[in-house]
């Protein structure tokens, strides 16, 4: 029992999650090389415990033999063996041979237990051996089957494992996938963060506004409340002002009613007078005609006359020689009698003579015969000279009864067309009338005409003037790209439009001058489009002068005829330019040419300044008086020396500078006490262009980079009023600044587009015209007359507008 204890193979085996049996590596009987208790040395106390019944029993004592046969089997350590074989015996006496034999015995009783105990622990160990042996057969059989095992398990995780792996990549697809949408998930969420800061400075910004509106709102109750009462009054002025206003507006239906009424009239007056046109000019002619057989009669009058001239002439000849003739066959009849008296002369001589008087005698016939023709003719011409004569006084009473139905005709004509002044003079004047309840700058198109530097030839017309009746004088049509672009102003002037045609349609404007009305006329448009031309007209051609000559002549000239009615007039006049954002003084006393600029002397700054009545003042800026309008254009022939003038790839002579000229009037009418104060402001616009198409560089580019700034800064402004914006960028140049009280104030403004036909200039003319359109749609406020008391003269005579 203690050897199985002993022996027993240690029982390490346990199942593992596969069922099969596991051998922990520590635990598993070495087969083969299982050491016995003797090999290992080891002491296997356990077993002399166990026979003993607990008790340690001294090594090899005699009480081992004792029991050997009665307990069976003992068990023996290494050292019990070796003990035992090393064992000597202990004899006193060698020769004690009992004591010797007894040793010797009991030596060999422990031998025979030893050996014993080996050849059970032997077999023991066989069968243990067999035992392991079969516990190993199925252990390998086990092994066996778990390899078949595992390596079905194996293949099936292999497949698991490609599975896998195609998961994988497919999962490393979505990943790069995923993160690709997580970094752009990053960006908008840093974009979103970016916004949110964005939103939330806003947001603090509008809690500022909010709280200052909410301040403002409190104020503004307040302010309600003491409007409120305000409002209860004006209600009742309100009410009394929509009477006016009922009454104003039934005025104004009946004006509109009139004018309508006037253009019918207008129209059948211009009916009548076409019709008229066309029996003047059918009766002219016929007057031609007339007037052309008259010519023909009276030439062959002439041509008779001269040839009965040269006939009697002839005759007179004739009768002459005849006459002489006569006197010789006569003095030679004589001589005849002579020679006949003297016998002594020759016969021969007598023939002589006889055949020399036959011969005068035939001729003397002869001439007789050419007499009488020529008398017959002569009697002839002069019966045909009668005839003639007859036809020329009936031709005479014709055409004298043509010249006076000709003569009724024109007279009814200048009827006509007094009605079509007259017609006309009221239309502007109503039509006047509704633009300043409008409150519009109003806009004239000028086209110009060809010349001989543009592209002419190439057949496609950019600009057309449409013929209906209702945009007729008003519409223009501008092909570009293809597309036929329609743009309506209050005039349009063709190119065959005169420079009297144009200032007839303005002299009304300048007359407002004179009545105590701001008046701005200003010319825009692409340089080489007739600006100059519009305003200053041709130096030294008298039918193709310009705008500011005739304005100034009909100022001039209406003041001689208001003098009778009382007023007097102070009229005083200043020029600048405007040059790089600079303001030059062209009537400065030292300024002789255009070198001669007084910026150069760094004395002047012409600062601009507006006063709270809308009146502009530069400051150092010379003012001249004048009385006459020869005056006016000495100056302005001194100021066209001075200006800025240069050469560019699209004019000859273009101007590189704003013009303003400047007419202030002063009026007072002693019988009446009324004052008046008008201005009349002349502005000719530097050229926009295009950089590339204007070919400019060095101070040519510095020049027109400061046109096309200011020109920009002009179409601001006018899109701010025209958006009717609370800040209007007047002080962003010194045009603007300059213009103020013109452009956003109660002033009566004009402004003329000019256009160029040149097809290779449509680009600029379609900025033009669509500027100006801005323009038209622009309310400046309704001009004021300013019939106020003059200020001091030193003041005013620094005032522009
Ligand atoms: N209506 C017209 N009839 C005849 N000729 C004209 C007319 N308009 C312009 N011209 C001619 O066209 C040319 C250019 O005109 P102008 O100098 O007036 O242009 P501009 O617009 O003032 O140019 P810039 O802005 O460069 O000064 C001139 O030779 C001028 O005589």
């Amino acid at each position: 029992m203690a050897f199985r204890s002993q022996n027993k193979p240690p029982s390490s085996s346990s199942h593992n999650k596969y069922g099969s049996d596991k051998i922990s590596e520590g635990k598993r009987p070495r087969i083969g090389t299982t050491k016995t208790p003797l090999d290992t040395g080891i002491r296997v106390r356990k077993a002399f415990t166990d026979i003993t019944g607990g008790q340690d029993l001294p090594p090899m004592s005699g009480s081992t033999s004792d029991c050997g046969s009665e307990c069976g089997v003992i068990e023996f350590t290494k050292e019990d063996v070796e003990a035992l074989l090393n064992e000597r015996l202990k004899i006193k006496n060698k020769f004690n041979y009992k004591e010797k034999s007894e040793q010797m015995a009991d030596c060999i009783k422990r031998l025979k237990q030893c050996l014993k105990w080996f050849q059970q622990l032997e077999g023991n160990y066989v069968i243990e051996q067999e035992k392991l042996k079969t516990l190993l057969e199925e252990a390998e059989k086990r092994s066996n089957d778990m390899e078949c095992l595992m390596k079905a398990k194996e293949d099936d995780l292999n497949s698991i494992i490609m599975e896998l792996r195609s998961n994988l990549e497919a999962l490393e697809v979505n990943f790069a996938k995923e993160e690709r949408d997580k970094l752009e998930a990053l960006d908008s969420l840093a974009r979103e963060k970016d916004c949110r800061l964005a939103a939330e400075k806003l947001q603090a910004s509008i809690s500022e506004e909010l709280k200052r509106v909410q301040d403002d709102n409190a104020a503004g109750i307040q302010k309600i409340q003491t409007l409120n009462d305000m409002y209860k009054r004006l209600q009742e002025y309100n009410t009394s002002l929509q009477q006016y206003n009922s009454k104003l507006q039934s005025e104004l239906q009946a004006t509109n009613e009139t004018l309508k009424r006037v253009e019918k009239e207008k129209s059948a007056v211009v009916e009548n007078l076409s019709t008229l046109r066309g029996h003047y000019s059918s009766l002219q002619e016929h007057l031609k005609s007339s007037k052309a057989s008259q010519d023909e009669a009276t030439k062959q009058k002439e041509a008779l006359a001269s040839e009965v001239t040269s006939l009697r002439g002839d005759l007179q000849q004739v009768r002459d020689d005849r006459d002489r003739q006569l006197l010789q066959v006569q003095a030679l009849s004589s001589e005849v009698v002579k020679y006949k008296e003297c016998t002594g002369k020759s016969i021969a001589e007598l023939d002589h003579v006889t055949s020399k008087t036959n011969e005068l005698e035939s001729t003397c016939l002869s001439q007789s015969e050419q007499i009488r023709r020529l008398q017959e003719q002569l009697a002839f011409a002069e019966k045909k000279l009668k005839l003639s004569d007859m036809s020329a006084m009936e031709t005479r009473s014709e055409f004298e009864e043509q010249k006076t139905t000709i003569l009724e005709l024109q007279n009814c004509l200048a009827d006509a067309e007094l009605k079509i002044v007259e017609g006309e003079k009221l239309r502007k004047k109503l039509h006047n009338t509704i633009l300043e309840l409008k409150g519009n700058i109003r806009v004239f198109c000028r086209v110009r005409p060809f010349l001989s530097d543009d592209e002419v030839g190439t057949d496609t017309k950019v600009v057309s003037f449409p013929t209906a009746t209702e945009a007729l004088g008003q519409g223009i049509d501008l092909a570009h790209n293809g597309q036929k672009l329609s743009f309506t102003f209050d005039k349009v002037f063709m190119p065959d439009a005169s420079q009297e045609d144009v200032f007839v349609e303005i002299s009304q404007l300048v007359q407002s001058a004179l009545d105590g009305y701001k008046v701005c006329i200003f010319a825009y448009g692409q340089t080489g489009s007739g600006k100059t031309y519009t305003m200053m007209g041709k130096p030294g051609l008298f039918d193709q002068k310009g705008l500011i000559p005739r304005s100034l002549e009909q100022v001039f000239e209406t003041r001689q005829i208001l003098q009778a009615q009382g007023w007097k007039y102070e009229m005083q006049v200043s020029m600048l330019e405007i040059y790089n954002e600079t303001i030059r003084d062209l009537l400065a006393p030292n300024r002789t040419g255009v070198d001669a600029r007084p910026e150069n002397s760094g004395k002047h700054y012409y600062a601009i300044k507006h006063d709270a009545h809308g009146n502009t003042h530069v400051s150092d800026l010379t003012i001249v008086d004048v009385r006459s309008s020869k005056e006016v254009s000495y100056l302005l022939e001194r100021a066209a020396q001075s200006r800025s003038v240069g050469k560019t790839q699209m004019n000859e002579q273009s101007s590189r500078s704003h013009f303003v000229f400047t007419l202030r009037i002063m009026g007072c009418n002693e019988s009446t006490d009324q004052q008046v104060q008008g201005v009349l402001n002349l502005i000719d616009l530097a050229g926009s262009e295009r950089l590339s198409k204007s070919g400019s560089t060095g101070d040519r580019l510095k020049e027109t980079q400061a046109i096309n700034k200011s020109l920009s800064s002009l179409s601001d402004v006018i899109f701010a009023l025209a958006k009717k914006e609370e800040h209007v960028p007047y002080r962003n140049s010194k045009l603007t600044y300059l213009l103020q009280p013109c452009l956003g104030g109660d002033s009566k403004t004009l402004m003329f587009v000019n256009v160029s036909p040149d097809p290779s200039s449509v680009g600029e003319s379609l900025c033009s015209l669509r500027f100006a359109a801005r323009v038209n749609a622009c309310e400046i406020g309704v001009p004021r007359r300013q019939t106020n008391l003059l200020r001091s003269s030193s003041d005013s005579r620094l005032s522009i507008g």
